[in-house]
């Protein structure tokens, strides 16, 4: 039985990014999602009329009378002037001006540029569009002293409101000629003549890295009382960033560098931000709401399922190897294996080099160390005294860990006690860690849970019988059939096994389910086909090699996806007859959407 899964309330711009592209993967359009956003500045702009009385009444701003104010002018009953840029952020603008067409006197839309140099398809389309619109009035602005003579061509018109979409996420970099022209005048024309403004998704000159989380450390100061990053001033925080960044912790010094690398004079001051799908992560600083003003978020039809599952927008969120590299740079994978079995540690291994990794290394024991050499030239194999895994091999393999970004375990690793007990000692030394199938044992739970390394990332990787393992060692009960277990108490269970362990937990199924302390999503790809044995040695690796360049939560979600869609296209050729090596040589094509094939069995 479904019912309303509880999400994010509040996302991040990037969150955002990555949400659109999944409900593009999904069959939503990119055009569809600008006409929504669109329609909802648009359906929004009525709220500038409230803000504008408050406005009035609280500054009784009598210099605006002086200088013949537009003060007096209701948005509906005025022209709108709409700012837009060659970018999507200026494309929601032309949508906005069609969309007011039948609610306002008229619009001037000022495109920055001209339209041969709008940079993207689904803004060309709506600017052309909106040359049929009778009540717009269009002007392509070419340069700065043309922006000053066609506004002051317009000033007796008596704007009403002006709308900004000059930049949206889209902005990097340093902020020059027209676009900062064109935002200095926003300004000045709100503080001078008390023309109300209303940015569309961010305000323009505003970068989303500059707005701090409010997941920042706090900071205690010292008198002992605890501050977050959002009581602090600009100026406070950029003597900080100057001072104390090498002592501070990476994630406080790029929050601080961040905010205090923005200048608010080159940025649009708005009484109204119109942002989309959901909050933002926008802390409660002073300096934030005199430049984002009231915020409204505008729903853009964005399915639940773009959140829910796994998509492309996740998958576009990876490392991406730069033209530049070298060897190592795009990471290094162990496996440890344990001595029974030789085929579990080369699938892993093998898995782990599909997904882009530049180095992987088997640790295998002597027992099957000749028999993983013969499976891929490509892999390293490492030597280790003994038949099985055991005591003595933890100061070479403990080294190996040192040397590598990403550990999988787990594999073919067998249930020998010694060996188990002899694994748990590693666990301390990992950076990061898949853990998987013969290691997923109430040994292993301890030393997970007991790390005291903070920053280690580690990803158990179970099937439902290897969960219960998991659910036992934290005194949880998980019925013996998955099918007798709640949804929504099974999340809720995966929630907290996750929470406990200070692991992200992949449980594998139909539709496996990916559980970090506080959210839980899911992923559809695969088939029934990948139930066969050796599926989940694949998923491991795969998990592994993109652990070593990504944080656990996206190798762990992006993991499972790229398993089941290499798996999906393998089932296109072999069918049922489908095995482990199957899904790892379509490992390419998954990760291409298609446009690589992978190499195919040889019959
Ligand atoms: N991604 C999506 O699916 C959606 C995006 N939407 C809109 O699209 C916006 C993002 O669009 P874009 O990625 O095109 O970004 P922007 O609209 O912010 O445009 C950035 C453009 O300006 C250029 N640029 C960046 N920094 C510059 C600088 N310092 N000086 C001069 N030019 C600079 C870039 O090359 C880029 O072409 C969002 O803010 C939102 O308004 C909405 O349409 C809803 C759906
Ligand atoms: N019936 C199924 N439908 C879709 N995907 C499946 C199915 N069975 C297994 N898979 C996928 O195959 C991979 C291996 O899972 P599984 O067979 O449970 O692992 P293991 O080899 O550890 O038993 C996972 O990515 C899982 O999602
Ligand atoms: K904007």
């Amino acid at each position: 039985m479904w019912g309303v899964i509880m999400r994010q309330e509040v996302i991040t711009y990037e969150e955002l990014k990555v949400i659109e592209k999944n409900a593009i993967g999904l069959g939503m359009s990119s055009l569809m999602l600008m006409e929504n956003a669109g329609a909802g500045v648009a359906a929004s702009i009525e709220c500038l009329n409230k803000l504008k009385t408050n406005r009035k009444n609280n500054h009784k701003n009598k210099k605006n009378n002086k200088t013949g104010a537009d003060s007096n002018h209701d948005v509906f009953n005025s022209p709108v002037l709409i700012l837009a840029g060659l970018g999507n952020n200026g494309g929601d603008a032309f949508v906005t001006a069609r969309h007011l067409e039948k609610k306002v006197v008229s619009s001037f839309v000022f495109l920055l540029g001209t339209e041969d140099q709008i940079k993207t398809h689904e803004s060309q389309v709506n600017f052309k569009l909106l040359k049929h619109s009778e009540k717009v009035h269009i002007f392509e602005i070419k340069s700065e002293s043309e922006l000053v003579n066609v506004y002051d061509s317009l000033k007796d018109a008596g704007i009403g409101a002006i709308i900004d979409g000059i930049f949206g996420t889209g902005f990097s970099g340093e902020l020059k000629g027209l676009e900062k022209a064109a935002i200095e005048l926003i300004n000045s024309e709100r503080k001078t003549r008390n023309i109300p403004v209303l940015s569309i998704d961010i305000p323009s000159g505003m970068r989303p890295d500059q707005i701090p989380g409010l997941t920042v450390l706090p900071i205690v100061s010292s008198a002992g009382s605890s501050m977050s990053l959002s009581d602090l001033s600009p100026d406070f925080l950029s003597d900080l960033s100057s001072n104390l960044s090498q002592e501070l912790s990476p994630l406080l010094s790029s929050a601080i560098s961040s905010v205090s690398s923005f200048n608010p004079e080159s940025v649009v001051k708005a009484d109204l931000t119109v942002t989309f799908h959901k909050s933002r992560d926008c802390p409660n600083l002073k300096i934030l709401d005199d430049i984002f003003g009231e915020i409204v978020i505008a729903p853009i039809g964005i399915p639940e399922a773009a959140e829910k599952y796994v998509g492309s927008g996740d998958i576009s969120s990876l490392y991406k190897r730069s033209v530049n590299s070298k060897k190592g740079d795009s990471g290094k994978v162990l496996v440890i294996a344990g001595g029974p079995f030789s085929g579990a540690p080369a699938l892993s291994g093998m898995a782990a080099f599909g997904t882009g990794v530049d180095i992987v290394t088997i640790a295998a024991p002597e027992s099957i160390y000749e028999s993983i050499s013969s499976y891929a030239p490509e892999l390293i194999i490492k030597k280790l005294s003994g038949e099985f895994f055991n005591e003595q091999n933890i100061p070479f393999v403990t080294r190996l860990i040192q040397s590598h970004d990403a550990v999988v375990i787990g594999p073919g690793f067998g249930k020998n006690k010694e060996s188990i007990q002899a694994a748990a000692k590693l666990v301390p030394y990992f950076k990061k860690a898949v853990i998987d199938a013969d290691a997923l044992v109430p040994e292993m739970f301890e030393a997970i849970e007991q790390s005291e390394n903070d920053y280690a990332d580690y990803i158990i990787t179970p099937h439902y019988h290897e969960l219960m393992r998991a659910a036992a060692y934290c005194g949880i009960d998980l019925s013996e059939n998955r099918d007798e277990e709640d949804i929504f108490a099974l999340e809720d269970i995966l929630m907290d096994i996750s929470e406990r362990l200070g692991a992200m937990v992949l449980l594998k199924g139909q539709e496996d389910m990916i559980a970090s302390f506080d959210e839980v999503r899911y992923n559809s790809t695969g088939n029934a086909a990948m139930s066969v044995g050796g599926t989940g040695d694949v998923l491991a690796g795969i998990v592994g090699g993109l652990l070593a360049k990504n944080k656990a939560e996206l190798a762990t979600l992006c993991g499972a996806y790229i398993c089941g869609k290499a798996g999906d296209a393998a089932y296109t050729e072999v069918g049922d007859s489908l095995i482990p090596t199957d899904v790892i040589d379509k490992i390419p094509f998954a990760f291409s959407n298609g446009t690589v094939k992978g190499r195919s069995r040889k019959e």
